[in-house]
């Protein structure tokens, strides 16, 4: 399958090794858990009532976001590469009771298999640990209905990312595994613009998400120069 060349093993491998912390508050996962509630306020606020939507979370991991869409009634599909984040994600589900559809399938896969079918799609944390991010945003461009919402969010390209992202949250204070992030697989904004625009998705809205780690402090802002997300519609 052609696809499946989209996948870095050792990416893949890197969150393999760390999956069965992914629920763990205090674990390797904390920031994500922090920022979810601002990431799913960012979304909503572009969605609206999210009950009955159809979502697919590309790169969903152990299903910090994908469960969060299903509790407010979004009919949620996690997919990804990592085997162990997904047995987990699948068991949590049970633990907590909440509906989603787990599957281990490349995006571009998804995409050839249900095109323009989706109402949104999110893909988060992810396009940095891809070999070819463009393809991912092409797959998440394929799969939404047109009118639909892609919301892509990943970490800027800039000295100060580097700074807080790998030599801070990895090197100094560890609150992420050492290696986790490459920074020459950081994506500056109008890079990613560029090729959501090229695939048929028009950028409507950006915003910095902030997260302190020494302070847990977290919101969105208009600073774009670390993590940031982005909501785009299909034409
Ligand atoms: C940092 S985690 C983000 C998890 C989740 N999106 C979140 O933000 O809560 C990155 C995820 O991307 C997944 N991943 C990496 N490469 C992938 C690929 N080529 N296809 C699908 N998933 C991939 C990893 O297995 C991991 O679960």
């Amino acid at each position: 399958m052609s696809q499946t060349i989209n996948v870095n093993p050792e990416e893949i491998a890197k969150f393999e090794k760390v999956a069965h912390q992914w629920w763990d508050l205090a674990g390797d996962f904390k920031p994500l858990h922090q920022i979810n509630p601002i990431r799913q306020q960012f979304i909503i606020q572009h969605l609206g009532d999210i009950f009955d939507k159809s979502i697919v979370d590309v790169g969903c991991g152990g299903g910090i976001l994908a469960e969060s869409l299903a509790k407010l009634g979004a009919n949620v599909t996690g997919i990804d590469m990592g085997e162990e984040p997904l047995n987990i994600a699948k068991l949590h589900a049970l633990e907590t009771g909440v509906k989603v559809d787990y599957q281990q399938i490349p995006a571009e896969q998804f995409a050839l298999e249900h095109p323009e079918c989706l109402d949104a799609v999110t893909c988060m944390e992810m396009l940095e640990h891809v070999p070819n991010p463009s393809s991912v945003i092409k797959a998440c461009a394929d799969m939404v209905k047109p009118g639909g919402y892609v919301f892509f969010s990943t970490l800027n390209k800039t000295l100060k990312s580097y700074l807080l992202a790998i030599v801070a949250a990895e090197k100094i204070l560890k609150i992420v595994p050492d290696g986790t992030h490459e920074h020459d697989k950081f994506i500056r904004p109008s890079q990613l613009i560029n090729w959501a625009e090229k695939y048929g998705l028009k950028c409507i809205d950006a915003a910095g998400i902030h997260y302190n780690p020494i302070t847990e402090n977290h919101k969105l802002n208009n600073d774009l120069d670390v993590n940031y997300i982005l909501c785009c519609q299909k034409v």
